[in-house]
């Protein structure tokens, strides 16, 4: 069955690149001839293929050559030697059909389920292309919150860091996190002084310091949009998006990939990259999985109480799930209710279980938009460490955060959207290669019902109803 597919203006009448020599990007000898916008989005559906491997899965388990294999001649031995150190052998589908793509310097949209390893994909691009011998800022990567941008540029520092095993003479990568909250003065200097061959940046600090002219991209050779589509659908992120990608650089000096498990209307997106210029014409969709947008190792449930039951159902389902660790989604504090004085869901919950013999044994954190930039970071980094953990968090945790060790989420308020419920349930399942099934159950009134049929419908799973 076909687990995925790669939409691209050229028309390829082949199976997809294998890996390294005989990608075919790098084939002299494969004709591929560009279209024109105006026939754009019939070719784009027509260059839809099928995938050798039998996988079922998006594990990547069937999948034939090492990162090594893919990454050799392309991205230097001492970053691939650290990530190997890091654990990471085996690629995953997506690591395996984007990264020959990328090497042969096309512009691409990653489209792959949440957990399925999009990182590192744009990450080895990004070791691949730097210059080490240039001090200028060689590659930006934007993300929608200073959470995502913190875990990359952790990423991204492990992976620069020195090899236990390989003695390099290489000077190391530098990356800078220019980030909500951070010091901007203290980046500016540092900016002035050695610019980092990559920044890590939310769109706000990002703007100003290019408005202030601190720095510029004309040495940008890589661009990627993480969560790309939150940051379209974002009033207050929109516009400068659209300065960065048209205005503050130019689709012929860079490579631009754009990253997210989610891209609604994906032939429209792509035809818009065209015409808006966000992208080079020849910009290839690697869509992995499309008959699943969601990991098969989700398991999906719901519970059906009144509101008023709502804090009794989820302590009795904590209870008898004993979750190892697991993240419970509330619901914005509206304006109206913040004016009112009255305390947010996050606070109410919080109170409740610290009130029962479980909440009392268990360690609770918070993750909330309206918490200081300092709390936010001192509660991830917490969680990090902690093997066992409980968190309630708003849709602030539900984008990009990598916590691999979730396995239950629970939706104490239903997700306004089916893209939003993709990105809850995202944060578990979140181990490539394991085969362990992690739960997501919601919490809902019997009103909310169609709601969530809804959502299953239209990413494709299937909820079962819990009896307590
Ligand atoms: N090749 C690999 N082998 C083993 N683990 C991997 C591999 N690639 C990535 N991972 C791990 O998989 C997890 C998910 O990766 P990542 O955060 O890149 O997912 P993502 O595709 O960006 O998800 P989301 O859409 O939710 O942001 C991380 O913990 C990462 O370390």
């Amino acid at each position: 069955m076909a687990r995925f597919a790669v939409s691209q203006q050229l028309l390829l009448s082949h199976s997809l690149p294998q890996p390294r020599f005989q990608n075919p990007y790098r084939n002299p000898n494969l004709k591929l001839s560009p279209c024109s916008c105006s026939n754009f989005i019939p070719r784009v559906s027509q260059a839809r293929l099928s995938s050798p491997p039998e996988s079922s899965s998006d594990s990547g388990k069937q999948n034939a050559s090492t990162i090594r294999e893919i990454c050799q001649g392309y991205v230097p031995d001492h970053v691939l030697q650290r990530v190997e150190e890091l654990g990471f052998v085996q690629p995953t589908n997506v690591q395996q059909q984007a990264l020959p793509i990328l090497f042969s310097g096309r512009d691409c949209i990653l489209h792959a389920q949440t957990g399925s390893g999009k990182t590192l994909t744009y990450l080895l691009l990004i070791f691949s292309r730097i210059n080490y011998q240039k001090s200028a800022v060689q590659a930006l990567i934007v993300v929608p919150t200073r959470e995502l941008g913190m875990q990359v540029t952790q990423v991204a520092r492990m992976l620069a860091g020195k090899s236990r095993n390989l003695e390099s003479q290489q000077k190391p990568l530098t990356v800078m996190a220019l980030l909500d909250g951070g010091m901007l003065r203290r980046h500016k200097s540092w900016l002035k002084a050695e610019p980092p061959a990559l920044v890590v940046a939310t769109m706000a600090s990002l703007l100003q310091m290019l408005e202030r002219q601190v720095f510029k991209l004309e040495s940008m050779q890589v661009l990627v949009v993480d969560e790309v589509d939150f940051m379209f659908n974002s009033s207050k992120q929109v516009s400068s998006l659209r300065k960065l990608l048209t205005q503050y650089s130019s689709i012929h000096n860079r490579q631009t990939i754009f990253a997210s498990a989610s891209i609604p209307q994906h032939r429209r997106f792509l035809y818009d990259c065209v015409q808006q210029k966000w992208s080079k014409s020849d910009v290839v969709h690697v869509h992995v999985n499309p008959v699943e947008p969601m990991p098969s190792c989700l398991q999906h449930r719901f519970v059906i109480c009144s509101k008023r039951e709502r804090r009794q159902t989820l302590l009795s389902l904590l209870q008898s799930d004993t979750p190892q660790s697991g993240i419970i989604f509330v619901g914005e504090q509206s304006e109206k209710s913040k004016r009112a004085g009255n305390p947010p869901a996050s606070t109410l919950v919080i109170d409740f279980l610290k009130t029962t013999s479980y909440g009392q044994c268990s360690d609770i954190l918070l993750l909330e938009e309206d918490m200081n930039f300092n709390l936010r970071t001192t509660s991830l980094s917490e969680l990090r460490q902690k093997g066992s953990y409980l968190l309630v968090a708003t849709d602030i945790a539900a984008r990009g955060v990598d916590l691999p060790e979730t396995t239950h989420i629970y939706n104490f308020v239903l997700p306004k959207t089916g893209v939003d419920y993709l990105h809850r349930a995202g944060r578990t399942g979140r181990k490539p290669f394991s085969d362990e099934k992690c739960i997501v159950t919601n919490i809902i009134a019997l009103e909310e019902r169609f709601v969530l049929r809804r959502y299953e419908n239209e990413l494709m799973f299937h909820c079962e109803e819990l009896f307590l």
